[in-house]
């Protein structure tokens, strides 16, 4: 299934008609370069176009008062005098004879999006809109903002469409305050933001949008936010926040439909965000977002007034949601001490309301919260001097690396009387292998066909690193011989840097690299004490690895964070017979491990395990993994054991911080 694209120049034809320096930022040339971006790039070609559409009175109302809707209706017939004075009642918004117009089209165009995917035309797409929609509330504009495009479609989606539980992940640098009004006391709605607060001294400076708004009422927990008190944030910081604290509450949460916040002011060079993250972050966040509800996601476009970073991080998305591989995020060092303060203060404030953080740590001693009273010295002296550090307009950042789909998506390398799975290549031209690994292999006892699987296996290496293969899927008599010899000699040469993910335990890993050309990460059942080191992390769970709800624990608050970090050019996959995972759960690992090594997975099954070839092929594929179903509560030792691994590695991991 494909992308959907919802773009109507009609939203380009209006603007700001007097002086206010409040709102000159927010131009019709924000979605014109973020569409011909696009079409430069052939990604629009790639896209299937939707129509926008206006939104009817009755669908407005889903969020909006009578009186408001009634009052904005007005606008197209008022004077240039009368907008003014219309526009005076709403803060850091104006308006225009033509912006109801296109408010409707805008708040269309996200519905028009919720209907595409979920009656399955597409899997998932993006609606270039403006007026953006996350500021404005039940009877108020705000903030550019006229009618709130996705909460509207969060109330028809569950409407027409019986939609039980959606997921609102909003990365606009901006707090969406009126869709966390709009969902606060509302359990169907989980609503995710971060914003820039700097202890409330941001716009729109509520206290509401700090990390203890938790929700109320029965929307108590479903509403999380996390407050960016500096200027500055990385890379590092944004998938810090999705791994530990975003990711674990929306795979319990499980929703049926994601519904993303696009704005792209998190991005490096907006004047208004003023952090550092480069374009390249949204392909990731994208990806992270769409292992969740069967891929099911809908993007919105809200702020982005670096017109440039703006049309980088369109297509960014963009071309994650088509499917290609993700860039590979060099020299990711870590949070910053502000952001892991902001991301434990989230945590600890939700690990009453989410067994995936119950283990989560007391909030850090300076509770940030109450640092906003801050002397107005104090505030001037950090104007001046982060003036000249700021990342403003005067920043540069590299042009996102190119995206290059390989030819072959995903090859396969079977024993000859394996049937190959629908979609998979098999692998035909094998290498001869040097002499002396032929004896190293006869050596490991492995007998004549194996040495032929072994070639094939080096050469599937081969065309991976040389990116004419994405990932591959090899089927070998002895998964452990095979991994070592994948690891120990047909990638010495190839590869930089290969991780290693071992699902389940047959035997003692009886290696470890202490050069760091290798990164194991063993899940199993089993702990063990011996050889532990930076590159060989075992994880252990009580239940093993048939225990999905400790083994996602694990994938998101270790395996992520330090795949992040360690930035791998080739992942090892591999299943350890008797491994007991359980289907979706193997799936949502494969589809969650593409985010490294450009999606150059190889998948090490033993041939008794042919049964699970199927889902791996179709999760090699890119098709979305099914969402894991009714996940019980962690077990406290998993818990509590994965947060004492995080403590004891976050030494070498910066990844793994979660504490100040
Ligand atoms: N320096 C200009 C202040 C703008 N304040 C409102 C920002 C609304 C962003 C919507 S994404
Ligand atoms: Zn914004």
């Amino acid at each position: 299934m494909g992308t959907a694209l919802l773009y109507d120049e009609e939203m380009t034809k209006y603007k700001l008609l007097w002086v206010d320096p409040a709102c000159k930022i927010e131009v019709p040339e924000r979605l014109i370069v973020s569409y011909e971006a696009l079409v430069r790039s052939g990604l629009s070609d790639r896209c299937i176009s939707i129509p926008a559409r206006e939104a009817s009175d009755s669908e407005i109302l889903l969020v909006h008062s009578e009186l408001y809707l009634e009052a904005v209706k007005k606008t197209p017939y008022m004077t240039l005098e009368d907008l003014k004075e219309f526009t005076l009642q709403f803060g850091d918004v104006y308006f225009h004879p033509n912006i109801y117009h296109c408010a409707k089209l805008a708040s269309g165009s996200a519905l028009q999006l919720v209907d595409s995917v979920m009656t399955g035309k597409v899997r998932n797409g993006i609606a270039l809109v403006r007026p953006p929609g996350h500021h404005s509330m039940h009877g108020a504009a705000n903030g550019f903002c006229v009618f709130n495009n996705v909460a509207i479609a969060a109330r028809y989606a569950k409407q027409k469409y019986g939609v039980k539980r959606v997921l609102i992940v909003d990365w606009d640098i901006h707090h969406g305050q009126g869709v966390q009004y709009c969902f606060e006391d509302d359990p169907s709605v989980l609503y995710f933001s971060w914003h820039r607060y700097e202890h409330q001294n941001f716009w729109p400076n509520l206290r509401e949008s700090d990390y203890d708004s938790v929700g109320k009422e029965s929307g108590t927990g479903f509403n999380i936010n996390v407050p960016w008190n500096n200027v500055g944030m990385e890379n590092s910081d944004y998938l810090s926040v999705f791994c530990h604290v975003l990711l674990p509450v929306a795979y319990e949460f499980c929703p049926d439909l994601v519904l993303v916040c696009a704005g792209f002011d998190s991005a490096i060079g907006d004047p208004e965000g003023e952090m550092c993250a480069t374009p390249d972050i949204f392909a990731h966040l994208t990806h992270l977002l769409m292992n969740l509800a069967g891929g099911k996601l809908c993007a919105v476009l809200e702020g982005g007034y670096n017109l440039t970073s703006l049309a980088q991080s369109v297509c960014q998305t963009v071309q994650t949601l088509l499917g290609d591989p993700v860039p590979q995020l060099a020299n990711l060092r870590g949070p910053c001490k502000s952001a892991i303060e902001s991301l434990q203060c989230a945590r600890s404030a939700h690990r009453r309301y989410w067994s995936f953080l119950k283990h989560a740590a007391d909030p850090p001693m300076t509770d940030i919260s109450t640092k906003h009273i801050k002397s107005a010295m104090e505030e001037e002296e950090k104007t001046e001097m982060a003036e000249e550090e700021r990342c403003t307009e005067g920043k540069v950042w590299p042009e996102p690396p190119e995206r290059l789909c390989p030819p072959v998506c995903s090859a396969s390398v079977l024993p000859d009387d394996v049937v190959c799975p629908d979609g998979l290549k098999p692998l035909s031209s094998s290498k001869d292998l040097e002499p002396l690994l032929v004896s190293k292999l006869k050596t490991a006892a492995v007998d004549g066909d194996g040495v032929t699987t072994f070639s094939r296996l080096y050469t599937l290496v081969e065309k991976l690193v040389a990116n004419e293969i994405r990932n591959g899927l090899v089927l070998v008599p002895d998964v452990a011989a095979a991994m070592m010899c994948v690891v120990q000699d047909l990638t010495s040469d190839l590869v930089k840097r290969v991780l290693v993910v071992c699902v389940g335990k047959e035997k003692e890993l009886d290696y470890v690299t202490t050069d760091g050309k290798v990164l194991v990460v063993q899940i199993s059942s089993e702990d063990s004490e011996e050889h532990r080191s930076k590159y060989y992390i075992p994880v252990c769970l009580k239940k093993g690895c048939s225990d999905t709800s400790g083994f996602i624990q694990a994938v998101l608050g270790l395996l992520l964070p330090l795949g992040y970090e360690y930035n791998p050019d080739l992942v090892l996959l591999v299943r350890m017979p008797g491994s007991g995972v359980v289907d979706s759960m193997w799936q949502q690992l494969i589809g969650l491990l593409q985010g490294f090594a450009k999606g150059h997975t190889l998948v090490l099954m033993q041939v008794n395990e042919k049964a699970c070839m199927g889902s791996t092929a179709s999760a090699l594929l890119g098709h979305p993994a099914p969402p894991l179903q009714d996940l019980q509560t962690p077990f406290p030792e998993d818990g509590d054991a994965l947060e004492r691994l995080r403590e004891r590695l976050q030494a070498d991991w910066k990844m793994l911080q979660t504490t100040s």
